[in-house]
């Protein structure tokens, strides 16, 4: 079932100069995974701004949310609404102006690839290193023994069906197949937490859907938090126990769905009423920002 918790239920607007309204939320952690001790990632009024020759540019006003152990949250919004910049700062990447990010109780101050790791659209892979030196690079930085990372990497590579590629160059491999070793290098770090910026965007349509359904048993079943960034709406309820759609200027927290269907999920799910209800309501939400149209006064 699909609940939608309407931005008028939960919203204390604060003007801002005189324009936009901000959108502070309190996110409860979805029922799924309440059982799990509550909120393990916490965000707390986080806003940031960023100094240009214009002067200040507040690119996210101010976002609130929980996230429990081992929940896949789902970020969608227009180009632009601070997707990116929010992730930066949730991996201590960006230092948020305004508020901060808490996991277990800490202050995320700065990146830490033990706690946060981060998969990018554009692979990343080194093009110099052979895919199994790609996977086992993080380990090097832990101070894991040539051998062991080999090793790990090695049984990475073969739960997303790359072992026969380990001794390729990434220009050797498909596009999917570069992401799928840039997601298990991320993977070997072993963080509490996985953010996937756009980590499909670079494929063709049908490429993604067919990761994504292959990956989807790798990454929603690893007790990891996961948050991914997504254009696409199939992707963002397919993976999401919710889905937190965003707002442009100044990015805030639009509405935030939660999506019951049980994780892993398989290709199946996307025919059924919850998941085509989600989708008509995500595409009605985000058919201003399609259109061009602004935003209806909030
Ligand atoms: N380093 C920076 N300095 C100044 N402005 C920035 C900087 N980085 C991003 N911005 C601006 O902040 C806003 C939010 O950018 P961000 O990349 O977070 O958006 P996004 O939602 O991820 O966009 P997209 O979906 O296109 O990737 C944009 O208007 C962008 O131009």
């Amino acid at each position: 079932m699909v609940h939608h918790r309407a931005q008028a239920d939960i919203v204390e607007g604060q003007p801002v100069n005189g324009k936009a309204q901000s959108t502070a939320y309190k996110a409860e952690p979805s029922a799924q995974n309440s059982e799990q001790g509550g909120a393990a990632l916490t965000i707390k009024g986080v806003g940031v701004d960023y100094s240009t020759a214009e002067g200040t540019f507040t690119a996210v006003e101010r976002v609130d949310l929980d996230i429990a152990a081992g929940e896949f949250v789902s970020i969608i919004g227009p180009s632009g609404c601070g997707k990116s910049t929010l992730l930066h700062s949730i991996g201590g990447l960006i230092p948020p102006t305004r508020g901060e990010v808490e996991f277990r109780g800490e202050v995320i101050g700065e990146p830490h690839p033990d706690r946060a790791a981060f998969v990018f659209q554009d692979y990343s892979l080194l093009p110099w290193k052979t895919t199994l030196d790609n996977v086992a690079l993080g380990l090097q930085f832990k101070g894991v023994s040539k051998g062991e990372r080999r090793a790990r990497a090695r049984d990475l590579l073969r739960t997303v069906r790359l072992e026969a590629f380990a001794n390729s160059y990434p220009a050797e491999l498909s596009g999917g197949m570069q992401q799928r070793a840039a997601v298990v290098r991320a993977l070997a770090m072993d963080p509490d937490i996985l953010l996937l910026d756009e980590p499909f965007g670079a494929l063709d349509e049908h490429s993604r859907r067919q990761l994504g359904v292959e990956m989807a048993e790798l990454l929603t079943t690893t007790g990891k938090i996961l948050i991914l960034i997504t254009h696409s709406l199939d992707e963002a309820v397919f993976w999401g126990d919710r889905v937190v759609v965003m707002g442009a200027s100044p990015g805030h927290v639009k509405e935030v769905m939660e999506i019951s269907a049980p994780r892993p999920r398989a290709v199946d799910f996307m025919l059924t009423d919850e998941f085509v209800d989600a989708r008509r309501h995500l595409l009605e939400l985000s058919r201003h920002d399609l259109d061009g149209e602004p935003e209806p006064a909030e």
